[in-house]
């Protein structure tokens, strides 16, 4: 269940950031609260005859950098005062890798895994025609989260197009590559994290060689961050999902695993060559690189001192409580901060659309080595801020993130050009 004070504990951080920069007071006012957020019930027929009603959001936090961006999650613990969390989070990750957007998000409170194929097509475009006036592509442009996929985006770039009656594949990301999807989507997410870590490696103190990594949440972002470590010859000791937890010290087997995964069924059904452990455990296993990849608050004052990996890898958005934090912080466990370490996805997203609106495709080379050179670059700047300023790379990334917001909202006028 989402923390009810998922926003404050959010904005505590910008604060944080703000203490160590001169910004007028205007950008953290235009930042306390998101610009509009709209709640609709979505009524569904299903496939008994019955029908159904399921609560959905979609917020644009803040649009001062751009249009609005974020994913669509399909969750039944999704709240109002999460999604605009993680669209909050939205506008800080685009600010962090220069992306020209803003944040926004949405949600159902669904489970998706208990409805029918045809029940998920029929709520995906319902919450299209829900929320057709506030997305747009230049506008509010949503993608795939938790429990949604490119399949449906495909059904909502659709029901937009037929609401609009013209194309417009620029209204969302991570479309299927056959409709307008940028090829390089898929990994995204994964690829910045794992791109951003490579980078560091040396900087945070991991063996080159032999890394040993653990993933909490075996989705997307979790199965291509274990496939990518494992091409550079590490070990992926631990993972979990929503079904359970299994380890092996000296490494897994993760074919069995994603097989196990393709196949609809759980990491502990898989042949896996390890032991299933108590899913609370994954984060204190033995190892190099714990990449949490599922949901928020998964590391939190009653878990964090157990926390034996040298760094936290944040492929989830807000996987740290700011209690969890601090303990990692004291116990010099580096973490790579999701606005950052979980921007691949965006980015790609941002160049589908920029794709999109040209009518010309990239190659995949063209996709990953513009992605590399984007988390690196501002990787790089956000380990300059934590050297220069003795901070967390956390608070360093919401301090780059905050002076282009703030020059962004600034360059409207500030309260010293007004009163003088
Ligand atoms: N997909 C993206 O492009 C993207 C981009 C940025 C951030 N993220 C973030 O990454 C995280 C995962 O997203 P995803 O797209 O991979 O979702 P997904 O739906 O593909 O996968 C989520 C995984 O988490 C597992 N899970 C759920 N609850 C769990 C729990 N309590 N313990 C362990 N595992 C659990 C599920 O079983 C599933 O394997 C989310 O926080 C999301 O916001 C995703």
């Amino acid at each position: 269940m989402p923390n009810p004070n998922i926003l404050d504990a959010a904005l505590t951080r910008l604060d944080e950031a703000a203490r160590h920069v001169q910004i007028d007071s205007d950008v953290l006012e235009k930042l306390k609260y998101p610009r509009e957020t709209m709640k609709v019930r979505l009524l569904i027929r299903m496939d008994d005859g019955s029908r159904k009603s399921f609560l959905a959001w979609r917020c644009r936090y803040d649009d001062t950098r751009g249009p609005t961006k974020g994913g669509i999650r399909f969750h039944p613990a999704s709240t109002a005062e999460e999604v605009e969390t993680l669209a909050f989070w939205m506008t800080v990750k685009c600010a962090v890798t220069n992306l020209p957007y803003g944040g926004g998000k949405g949600a159902v409170q669904v489970d998706p895994k208990s409805l029918s194929k045809a029940e998920l097509e029929r709520l995906s475009r319902a919450y299209v025609q829900a929320f057709a006036g506030i997305i747009g592509p230049d506008r509010d442009i949503p993608a795939p989260d938790v429990y949604t996929n490119a399949m449906i985006m495909g059904w909502m770039a659709d029901e937009y197009a037929s609401i609009q009656g013209e194309a417009a594949p620029a209204v969302i990301t991570g479309k299927p590559i056959a409709l307008g999807g940028s090829v390089g989507r898929e990994d995204a997410t994964a690829r910045g994290g794992f791109y951003l870590t490579c980078h560091l490696t040396e900087r945070l103190g991991l063996p080159p060689e032999g890394l040993r990594v653990a993933v909490q949440g075996f989705g997307n972002a979790g199965q291509h961050v274990a496939r990518l470590f494992r091409s550079i010859g590490a070990k992926i000791v631990a993972v979990s999902d929503s079904g359970g937890a299994v380890h092996a010290a000296s490494g897994l087997d993760l074919d069995a695993l994603l097989a196990a995964k393709a196949a609809g069924r759980s990491v502990v059904q898989a042949d896996h060559g390890g032991k299933a452990i108590p899913p609370e455990e994954l984060i204190a296993v033995d190892c190099d690189v714990v990449a949490p990849s599922a949901m928020e608050d998964m590391i939190h004052d009653g878990n964090a001192a157990s926390v034996r990996a040298r760094v936290v890898l944040e492929l989830a958005n807000g996987p740290i409580t700011p209690e969890g934090d601090r303990i990692l912080a004291d116990k010099g466990v580096v973490v790579l901060p999701d606005i950052l370490a979980n921007a691949g996805g965006v980015t790609v997203s941002y160049f589908e659309w920029v794709q999109n609106r040209q009518g010309f495709y990239w190659t995949l080379d063209e996709v990953q080595s513009r992605l590399k050179t984007i988390i690196e670059t501002e990787g790089d700047a956000v380990w300059a801020i934590a050297e220069d300023k003795g901070v967390t790379l956390r608070t360093a990334a919401y301090i780059h993130a905050l002076g282009r917001l703030a020059a962004a909202i600034e360059a409207h006028g500030t309260q010293q050009f007004f009163a003088s």
